[in-house]
Order: C-alpha cells, then sequence, then structure tokens
C-alpha cells in the first residue's frame, strides 16, 4: 500500500429544507465533493424527524425554527463539525454544546440589516400613527366625520428614542431615525460606539432605567441571551412613561408577554407593535390580539425578496467555505462561552 494517499472522506451535508432558489443554484453548483442530503419540502421539519436526519452527518444547515439542541447536537455524533444558520439570530443553536464538542457555528450577518430596519421603523409608525387600529376601524363603519383629535397619535418628529441593543440593525434605524427628525436617541449596548455618536450627533449612552424613564418610544433590537432573556417585564414596563410605545423587532423572549399585555390593558404604556413573539407563531386567540392598542406581525421584519435570498445565499457560501477550506465565511466567536 506504500504510496497511495489515503481517500479523505467525503462530507455529508444535510439541509432541513429546500432553499430558495439563488441559493439551491450556488449548491447544486458545488456539490461534487460532499454528499448532499435536502429534506424535499418547503416546511418545517418537526422535531423528531431532526433528531434522525442529524445522525452520522459532518455539517448541517439549519434555519430560524430548528431547535439544535444538545440532544440533536450529541445525536448527530462526533462526525458534526459544523452548523451553517440561515439566520442572523442564533439562539435556537445550543452554542454552549457546540462549543464542547468544537463545532463551528456560522450566522448570516449583515443581510437582513435594511431590511429589518425599514421594518421597524414601518412597525413604528403603525403603532404610533394607530394605522393599523384605524383600516379595522373603517372597515367596521366605525369611521366617524373628520374629527380634530380623531386616532391622533404621538410625534416622532423631536421625540426621544430609546434603542435597546446598538449592533447594526440598531445603527441602520437610528441612521432612519434621523430623517424623521427625532430629537435624541438613547441607547445601551454592551460595548460604546463613540464614533457612530459622534456622526450621528444626537446619540448618547446611556443605562436602562434612565432610557425608560426618557424615551417616549423604546426599541427592542437586542439579540437572545442570558442577560436579555425576560428584560421587558413588570418591573421595566412600569419604569416606561405612561405614553410609551414599545416595539419588538428582537426576539420573543425577550419579552414577558403576560407583563406586556398588563402593561398595554392597565394603560401603563400607550401601545405596543411586536414582530415577535412567544410561542412562534402566536396562536390565534391569544389576548394580546384583542388589544386595539397592539400591533402584531409574523415574524416579518427581514421578508424582502432580495434579503432572504441573500441570506440564503450567504449560509450555502459558510457551508461551502466550511467543507472546501475547513473556516466558514461569517463563524460566530464561542470562545465567551
Ligand atoms: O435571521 C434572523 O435572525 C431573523 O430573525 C430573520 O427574520
Amino acid at each position: 500500500m506504500d504510496g497511495q494517499a489515503t481517500p479523505t472522506k467525503k462530507y455529508t451535508a444535510f439541509l432541513t429544507r429546500r432553499l430558495p432558489e439563488p441559493a439551491w443554484k450556488l449548491l447544486k453548483s458545488q456539490n461534487s465533493n460532499f454528499n448532499l442530503i435536502v429534506r424535499d419540502s418547503e416546511e418545517h421539519i418537526p422535531y423528531k424527524e431532526l433528531l434522525e436526519s442529524v445522525v452520522g452527518i459532518d455539517v448541517l444547515l439549519c434555519l430560524i425554527p430548528d431547535q439544535v439542541d444538545k440532544k440533536v447536537i450529541e445525536n448527530a455524533g462526533p462526525n458534526l463539525k459544523m452548523i451553517s444558520t440561515m439566520s442572523v439570530g442564533t439562539d435556537h443553536i445550543d452554542l454552549t454544546t457546540c462549543k464542547k464538542y468544537s463545532i463551528q457555528v456560522a450566522n448570516a450577518p449583515g443581510v437582513l440589516t435594511d431590511a429589518c430596519a425599514d421594518f421597524t421603523i414601518g412597525l413604528l409608525l403603525s403603532v404610533s400613527r394607530r394605522i393599523v387600529e384605524g383600516v379595522a376601524r373603517a372597515q367596521k363603519g366605525d369611521w366617524p366625520p373628520w374629527h380634530p383629535l380623531w386616532m391622533c397619535g404621538p410625534s416622532l418628529n423631536r421625540s426621544t428614542v430609546g434603542i435597546v441593543g446598538l449592533g447594526q440593525i440598531g445603527q441602520a434605524v437610528a441612521r432612519r431615525l434621523i430623517g424623521f427628525g427625532v430629537g435624541r436617541i438613547l441607547y445601551i449596548a454592551n460595548t460604546p460606539k463613540p464614533e457612530f455618536e459622534k456622526a450621528l450627533g444626537i446619540l448618547e449612552k446611556t443605562d436602562l432605567p434612565t432610557l425608560l424613564r426618557n424615551s417616549d418610544f423604546i426599541l427592542a433590537l437586542c439579540p437572545l441571551t442570558s442577560e436579555t432573556r425576560n428584560l421587558f417585564d413588570k418591573n421595566v414596563f412600569s419604569q416606561m412613561k405612561s405614553t410609551a410605545i414599545f416595539i419588538n423587532v428582537s426576539r420573543g423572549p425577550v419579552v414577558n408577554q403576560d407583563d406586556l399585555y398588563e402593561a398595554l390593558v392597565n394603560k401603563k404604556i400607550l401601545a405596543a407593535g411586536i414582530d415577535v413573539t412567544t410561542p412562534e407563531p402566536l396562536p390565534p386567540f391569544h389576548p394580546l390580539y384583542q388589544l386595539d392598542n397592539c400591533v402584531i406581525t409574523p415574524h416579518i421584519a427581514s421578508a424582502e425578496f432580495e434579503s432572504r435570498n441573500n441570506l440564503a445565499i450567504l449560509a450555502v457560501k459558510n457551508l461551502l467555505s466550511g467543507i472546501n477550506e475547513g473556516v466558514m465565511q461569517t463563524p460566530i466567536d464561542l470562545s465567551h462561552l
């Protein structure tokens, strides 16, 4: 056998569902050196099927609703080396277990930023200008002759906006807010952003109580972590102005939903707009749907064709570079875990 190279083992990659066409084309054009298993469905993979499908794979490409927990990772077995997620958020993946087994994880940052920032402004205005409520009233015939203060809401112009989490999306939202003439933007973030503060002129890093006390609009744009889980609870809502509008485009579990309901019903805050909930999908008869002062959208902040296609393409690029070069393009730093 002297002189014969040991054949390198072909990786097996498993995709939990079909991907949008441009990402699929890219994958199909470059899959000759690995085994590709694609679950032939547009639908979410049931947990039990995920557990069974991952056994023995080397690379997993997953999506937000796929719960890649300890059990799934351990069921995959020792071959599992890389997980590429078609998402920015990684809270559906047990990163601690990934670190334990030296599994690389890559998300897809950057590609959704503008879509999410546009949507955040849209949701904020839908709530403050009562657009959804107005449409519902008009459709029900609840439309009196023009009335000076009917269906009025607070101005964004000259207001103080509090941003919780000034990452890429938070910064893109802050830039857009300048165009709406806001007076002040307060933010909390793990790291200060002095250059960005200087560029915008009206941005101030602060602490949570100061942000809550002073903001007319409070935007949750932070990732879900052990520090942000349940951050917006009764105590936090009680520190907001009674005229405050709360917007969540982050993750459902950063909010204690019962406490949000209580704050909205008892007018502790004026209104809320939430694109993310617990659970998702939020069941149709959930009490929050009954409130005029709550706008609920079904996790669509990033739902632009271009951004979702780019999200899928970046997830595929991560998978390909992981297989071909051993390092994914946009790996997550797990060293702090
Ligand atoms: O990519 C994510 O994390 C999203 O929430 C997409 O909407």
